[in-house]
């Protein structure tokens, strides 16, 4: 395999369980390769099923059939079958993901939600705060923001300060569930830069893009997943 994640027949079918076990089948035959380097942007129309997809490679929807499999740490994680931990070890050291919006903890200065990341993987506080600084600067978020908690920011400044901390980290695998849904033009050629510098540095990126625009400068091929939807 040379692909960082190679997707392989994934399926997936809802099962409601509060509705007396209805069964919502929304896609199956899900096969694709993203290699490093390069943005694969999901198209469809909405429900067609993009979210779910990051979900899946994400590990927060199970498969019901196929393998994801994702390289990590020099090893082969199929991502569909993994058990919890796995998943969590992936999420730690291979995959990011880029949410649209932050889910903030109170009383957390934006600049440590933001050096986070970067804590965890072992970096040094002092170079952490640096890099989250660098990046709040090129958001646009004034350093007079930093040391407040961001659940008090505008929805647009909330999303700026999730970005950063998605974007910091050096992981291999990027997932980007709509970055720059309510960014103005100025912040979103920022994300569209963002992106354009993690591709230098060989990540492996699986987006959804509405922005037209956008979509146009990020990505390397586009996937319409209208192709793998399941019959109802
Ligand atoms: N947790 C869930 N439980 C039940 N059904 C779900 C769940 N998540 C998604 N679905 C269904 O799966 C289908 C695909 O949803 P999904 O959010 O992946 O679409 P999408 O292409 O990302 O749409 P949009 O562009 O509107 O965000 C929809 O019919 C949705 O109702």
């Amino acid at each position: 395999m040379t692909a960082m994640i190679e997707l392989r027949n994934a399926e997936k079918t809802f099962v409601m369980h509060l509705q007396g076990g209805i069964r919502l089948p929304v896609m199956h035959g899900v096969t694709f390769d993203v290699n490093a380097g390069e943005c694969v942007v999901l198209s469809g129309p909405s429900g067609a099923g993009k979210s779910s997809i990051l979900k899946m490679i994400f590990g927060n929807y199970r498969c019901d059939g196929g393998t994801i499999t994702v390289r990590h740490l020099g090893t082969f994680v199929d991502v569909a079958s993994a058990e919890p931990r796995q998943i969590l070890s992936v999420r730690r050291d291979t995959i990011g993901y880029v949410s649209q919006f932050l889910r903030a903890v109170p009383r957390v200065a934006a600049i440590d939600v933001v050096a986070e990341p970067l804590l965890n993987a072992g970096v040094s506080r002092e170079e952490a705060h640096a890099r989250a600084g660098a990046l709040l600067k090129r958001l646009n978020i004034g350093e007079r923001l930093w040391q407040l908690p961001p659940s008090t920011f505008s929805g647009g400044e909330q999303q700026r300060v999730n970005i950063a901390r998605g974007f910091i980290s050096d992981l291999p695998i990027l997932l980007l569930d709509e970055p720059t849904a309510s960014l103005d033009a100025a912040n979103r050629a920022v994300v569209v830069d963002l992106v354009a510098e993690k591709k230098r540095a060989d990540v492996a990126m699986v987006a959804i893009v509405h922005d037209d625009e956008v979509r146009h400068l990020i990505a390397d091929r586009l996937i319409d997943v209208t192709s793998f939807a399941a019959a109802a």
